[in-house]
């Protein structure tokens, strides 16, 4: 129904008489208040202001420019000191670098745009290829993060184009570098969380290092826990703003605890990453997860031999094995007396916890003492042991080792062996006659008992758990050579060969692990020593060899032939390192000098392999305790224009080395012609050389474990001139 009281108001909310006899029946509502107009108030004239502190951060670079001469600031010296400063700090930040993407850049512009960046400038390097997913959700993931700290420079690759035979297995993979140094790497999505989000990324990168820099502070290098505070608020943010989406729909619970736990205290406790996450390069002292293959089957289904197959091909010594049987309890007394109501098939026969404890350690990257089981009596060897190195692949092989799921959740390939029952029975009665001690009775006796039962109860069903099957175990070539194919890329180089592309260790081979072992033993005799190192120190300086640079060259066969090969660069020489040190009492050379000729010993196997070659020595000469070094060097006159081989036989701290390439770089040398040989090289040492000089090339034919409070390698080799010229006598 419409409206028909027509209620007339004026400015002071006056009504008409009619209306005021209406309301006093309630016809009308009461009469509202008069209408007074908002008082007004002119708007604050900029210069009436009260300046301060907060005023001045407020202004722009223009505007405190203008303010020199501003008489209220004439009259506070503070605030114009303040003025000043604030003034300085934005000038600052305008000169920062600004990137704002991520660049792609080719192979040859990586010492440019990484090694080669500014001092204080982070580069964030992603290793990547078209066409993995996981690739193009980091890659995604860091354009967010370039635009957000444009003072970071981010930059992509093709991961072969860094590094030639990178395994794709390894993608996406990040690299930071500060300062011509890797600080910090990242294998896989995984380091980054189950959804990897920026936020997280951010988080990660900045763990250690002030990585991110949204250029907010100038050029002042922004400490660590300042940028990890800010990237922490950010990810807050985007929690809590998550956090109010799924609330819309009521289904999510925040945990916001530990998202602001202290920087030294570690990574968040609520950030979304994976058990795994701790597995990068990064720290190269970091733990990296073998690749760990379980493989079971029935007695006697050729599990071992399987294995043996698998490792024979593999021709690797970063794969190790690992027995279930090695971790047989083990009978008592009493149980040995009736041995033969034994169940040594049954899950309880075997210690589980301690083979747990003894692959754990493995995926740690710790070595482990493997017990080792006597079939004939039934009893661990009490006093022996096999050790057994963390490897890249790690077989486990044993009747149940699919059984308890905690092992068996350990396992990133499954392995059944399974083979025809009468054939295993077969198998079994000739091996437990002629290897285990037994007679065929007993044998008989055993299978029907307990072996036939155990399998049915507990191996069987263990084989759903199986990636693979091998019908006819060892017979099956075919099977054997596809897990074979499978495994190899899990071989992978030396994390530091990772880290640092200019590090080449030499393949290893059982040849080279067997020179190894001979030269490294304290027993050898001298002669066999020289024998030995002289062939090792051949192939390091071979491989050397084949980093110079190189031309095409034809010629011609005496089949009449054409022959295209390559034409190695001649103008080369040798350096050798020598240490003179002034040692006191019993530390004193036997040789009465004091000298240590590491170098020279490497300079016969040079000569051997390059003809007529000029070989250069550089000694360095320690004074005692203080620290204080000395250089002195013969070198070709025409050293600049050479490429110099650096020999040394052992890297340690990279302290000579640095001092030797420093000399060699002063020389007018380009850090890039440098090839440094080594036999055996610490990962202090080749951090501290590779940190200094991106450009040279270190080739090493083993990279060993560490440096001990001595500064001596270990496991190491001694003092290898001494050991060669037979000064240690
Ligand atoms: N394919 C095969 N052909 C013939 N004998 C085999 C074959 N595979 C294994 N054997 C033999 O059978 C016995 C058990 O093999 P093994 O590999 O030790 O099995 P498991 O480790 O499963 O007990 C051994 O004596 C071995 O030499
Ligand atoms: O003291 C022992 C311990 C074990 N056994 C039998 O060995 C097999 C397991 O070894 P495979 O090499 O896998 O065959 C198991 O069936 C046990 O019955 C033993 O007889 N005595």
């Amino acid at each position: 129904m419409a409206n028909y009281h027509f209620v007339y108001k004026d400015v002071e909310g006056a009504s008409t008489q009619w209306d005021d006899i209406q309301r006093k029946l309630g016809n009308l509502p009461p009469k509202p208040p008069a209408f007074k107009p908002p008082s007004f108030t002119p708007a604050e004239d900029e210069d009436s202001k009260h300046k301060d502190k907060a005023w001045i951060d407020d202004r722009t670079e223009e505007q405190l420019e203008d303010l020199e001469d501003d008489p209220d600031l004439d009259d506070d010296r503070f605030l114009q000191e303040y003025r000043k400063k604030r003034l300085g700090e934005l000038r600052q930040a305008a000169k920062v670098q600004r990137y704002g993407s991520v660049v792609p850049i080719s192979g040859s512009d990586f010492v440019r745009e990484v090694s080669q960046a500014p001092p204080d400038v982070w580069v964030v390097v992603i290793l990547y290829k078209d066409g993995y997913p996981e690739c193009g959700l980091l890659l995604q993931c860091l354009e967010q993060l370039a635009t957000k700290y444009p003072a970071t420079k981010f930059v992509k690759i093709i991961s072969t184009d860094c590094i030639p035979n990178y395994p794709d297995c390894n993608l996406p993979t990040l690299l930071v570098y500060n300062n011509s140094a890797v600080k910090a790497n990242y294998v896989g999505l995984h380091n980054f969380g189950r959804r990897c989000t920026p936020e997280g990324v951010a988080l990660v990168l900045c763990q250690s290092d002030p990585v991110l820099n949204d250029g907010q502070s100038g050029s002042e290098p922004s400490s660590r826990e300042a940028v990890l505070k800010g990237v922490q608020q950010r990810l807050i943010e985007k929690v809590v703003r998550d956090h109010e989406d799924d609330d819309d729909d009521g289904s999510s619970s925040l945990r916001l605890d530990g998202l602001l736990s202290s920087p030294s205290s570690g990574r968040s406790p609520a950030l979304p990453l994976s058990s795994s996450s701790s597995s990068t390069l990064a720290d190269s002292n970091g733990p990296k997860q073998p690749f760990v293959i379980g493989v079971s089957g029935g007695t006697a289904s050729g599990k071992t031999t399987v294995c043996d197959m698998i490792i024979q091909q593999l021709h690797d010594h970063r794969v190790v094995l690992v027995n279930q049987d090695s971790f047989y309890r083990g009978l008592t007394a009493e149980e040995a007396k009736c041995v033969h109501e034994y169940n040594f098939d049954h899950p309880d026969a075997f210690d589980t916890e301690q083979f747990l404890e003894c692959i754990e350690k493995l995926r740690r990257t710790q070595s482990v003492q493997v017990p080792i089981y006597d079939f004939k009596n039934h009893r661990r060897c009490s006093e022996s042991f096999r050790q057994v190195n963390a490897s890249d692949v790690i077989i486990l092989e044993g009747i149940l080792v699919f059984h308890d799921p905690r092992v068996r959740n350990l396992m990133n390939m499954k392995i059944f062996v399974d083979t025809d029952a009468d054939v295993r029975l077969a198998r079994r009665i000739r091996r437990d006659t002629v290897e285990r001690g037994r007679d065929i009775n007993s044998v008989l006796e055993q299978y029907a008992k307990f072996v036939k039962p155990a399998f049915d109860d507990f191996v069987l069903p263990s084989k759903k758990y199986a990636d693979v099957i091998i019908p006819r175990g060892g017979d099956n070539h075919v099977a054997i050579d596809l897990i074979v194919q499978h495994i190899r890329p899990k071989l992978g180089q030396h994390d530091l060969c990772k880290i640092y592309p200019n590090v080449y260790v030499i393949q290893s081979t059982f040849q080279l692990r067997g020179m190894h072992t001979l030269i490294r033993d304290c027993g050898i005799s001298k002669h066999d020593f020289v024998f030995y190192s002289d062939r090792l120190i051949r192939l390091v300086v071979e491989h050397g060899l084949g980093h110079l640079p190189f031309t095409e060259k034809q010629v011609v066969t005496p089949t009449g032939s054409m022959y295209t090969g390559v034409d190695f660069c001649k103008k080369l020489c040798g350096v050798s390192i020598i240490r003179r040190k002034i040692l006191r009492g019993a530390n004193f050379l036997a040789n009465g000098t004091g000298i240590q000729y590491g170098g020279e010993s490497m300079e016969n196997a040079l000569r051997a392999c390059c003809k007529g070659i000029k070989i250069g020595k550089i000694l360095i000469h320690s004074d005692g305790d203080n620290g204080k070094q000395l250089i002195y060097e013969k070198l070709p006159k025409d050293i600049s224009e050479r490429h110099v081989l650096l020999l040394d036989p052992v890297l340690a701290t990279g302290n000579s080395a640095n001092q030797a390439i420093e000399l060699l770089i002063q020389k007018g040398v380009p850090e890039s012609h440098i090839i440094f040989l080594n036999l055996i090289s610490a990962p202090e040492g080749i951090h501290c050389v590779c940190k200094r000089f991106p450009s040279l090339k270190i080739v090493t034919s083993e990279i060993d474990v560490a440096l001990n409070e001595e500064f001596r390698v270990i496991p190491g080799m001694g003092e290898f001139g001494d050991r060669y010229f037979g000064t240690d006598d």
